[in-house]
């Protein structure tokens, strides 16, 4: 059995004017394994990625990141954790227009204490060749499709070897060949041992997952 790395238990969140999003998320994320989250829209997808990556707050439950109980500890300890930890992918990818792939993928290492400069260089140059991108390093996102440009930021997640991934309908903005890459990008990353959780409106990342879940009146149920 994989080891378990985020464990959600009782989770709910209302939202301001009583607007009751999640009622009772119990979910356990193991590394190794690939989850898919789909459900309708407006059913509380996003709103569950962003607690279970420390971007926003439960209204109740107990959330343990690597055994961590993480509901009380401090908003510093909780950047620290989710740098070291967890890595994002947008749907809009968010590169920064000004900066070069390497660059991109070099930026998140510089608030990683462990990282001499480098292990910034030889890092960024695997990341690129992880996602098969090594020729393009000099290119601006501008200068890139949209499928390079979601592997720069699948890249960018990667810099500082978190051991979970959390991609939000990462597909959202690409066509079949580079969504194949990208779901493909993910079972590969799981098969390393990472944790990678993606909540897609695209059925076709069934075939990749190890565990697919529909988000339904605020409740995860498995797909079997
Ligand atoms: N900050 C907020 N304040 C109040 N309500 C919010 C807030 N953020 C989201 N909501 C509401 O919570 C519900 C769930 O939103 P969420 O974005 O999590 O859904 P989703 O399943 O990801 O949707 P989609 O598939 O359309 O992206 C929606 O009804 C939304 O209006």
């Amino acid at each position: 059995m994989a080891d378990s790395f985020i464990k959600a238990e009782g989770i709910k969140k209302v939202y301001k004017r009583n607007i009751s999003v999640l009622d009772n998320i119990n979910i356990d994320i193991k590394k190794n394994t690939l989850y898919s989250i789909m459900g309708e829209s407006g059913s509380g997808k996003s709103t569950l990625l962003s607690i279970l990556g420390l971007l926003d707050k439960p209204s109740d439950g107990d959330l343990y990141i690597d055994g961590v109980n993480s509901i009380n500890i401090k908003p510093k300890e909780i950047n620290f954790l989710r740098m070291k930890k967890i890595g994002f992918i947008f749907q809009s990818f968010y590169l920064n227009n000004s900066l070069t792939a390497y660059e991109n993928i070099i930026l998140p290492m510089y608030i990683n204490p462990q990282y001499t400069y480098s292990d910034m260089k030889i890092k960024s140059h695997e990341l690129l060749e992880l996602v098969g991108l090594k020729n393009r390093l000099n290119h601006y996102p501008t200068e890139l499709s949209g499928g390079e440009k979601q592997r720069v930021s699948i890249a960018r997640a990667l810099a500082n070897n978190p051991e979970c991934i959390l991609a939000d309908e990462p597909t959202g903005n690409l066509d079949r060949e580079n969504e194949k890459q990208v779901f493909e990008l993910f079972q590969h990353l799981s098969s390393l041992g990472k944790s990678v959780v993606v909540v897609s409106h695209n059925v076709d990342i069934k075939k990749y997952s190890n565990v697919c879940f529909n988000l339904e009146n605020g409740n995860l149920k498995e797909n079997i």
